[in-house]
């Protein structure tokens, strides 16, 4: 488990997308956030003194469940303060990585942040996500988004029988699985490695009970 920023650091520096050019762009993020959130309430004033382990190593670890040779669209709905798409979108700057975001403060500040982080291949799909066209997403990420049953209604229309899921779902992890009655999945929960309580699910969608 990780508990400090310096092993947050530590993690970060021996995962093979950190190269010099990724700490740049993360280091970007990060002096940028602390600005922003004096402005507005992107993230909670205290989880700032562990911005490393609370909102970029628990982005980044996502990438340990996402094959390297992925390609294609990676969708992050919700985005809101960055997490988890501008992380993923530094760590991967050669995807496609769309963050869905509908608070016109939020898209403008996603916007401003990826021009800054000089992240050519990440956009911001800024209105609500059910008014987004229907397109193939090869990974689909949400951090606090929605309940998982209500985040299948609203973003299957995004996957195939390929695409990755891997949602952080925090505390509840198990039991929004455990009660997902409509769908056919292949999901499973993995340990978060930055909350020991949290987990994530992680997997594959293959359709619609009934
Ligand atoms: C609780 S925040 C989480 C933000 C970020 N993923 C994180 O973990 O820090 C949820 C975000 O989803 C956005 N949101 C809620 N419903 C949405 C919708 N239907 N379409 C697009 N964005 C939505 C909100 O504006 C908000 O920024």
């Amino acid at each position: 488990m990780i508990t400090t920023e310096t092993e947050a650091r530590a993690w970060l520096e021996q995962r093979p997308e950190y190269t010099p050019e990724a700490a740049q762009r993360l280091d970007t993020l990060v002096a940028m956030l602390g600005q922003e959130n004096q402005q507005q309430n992107l993230v909670s004033a205290a989880s700032l003194d562990q911005v490393w382990l609370r909102h970029i190593v628990d982005s980044a670890q996502l990438l340990a469940h996402v094959p390297r040779e992925t390609s294609g669209a990676w969708f992050d709905l919700g985005t809101g303060a960055g997490f988890p798409g501008l992380v993923i979108a530094a760590l991967r700057p050669d995807l496609e990585v769309v963050m869905v975001e509908s608070r016109a403060r939020r898209i403008e500040w996603l916007d401003r942040a990826r021009l800054a982080m000089g992240l050519d291949r990440a956009r911001v799909e800024g209105r609500r996500l059910e008014l987004v066209d229907s397109c193939h997403a090869a990974v689909i990420s949400a951090r606090a988004f929605a309940p998982l049953q209500r985040l299948l209604e609203l973003s299957s229309r995004f996957s195939t029988s390929d695409t990755r899921w891997v949602l952080p779902k925090g505390r509840s992890a198990k039991q929004e699985l455990e009660d997902l009655r409509k769908w056919r999945h292949v999901f499973h929960v993995e340990q978060s490695l930055t909350d020991p309580q949290a987990g994530i699910i992680v997997g594959t969608l293959t359709g619609r009970k009934g």
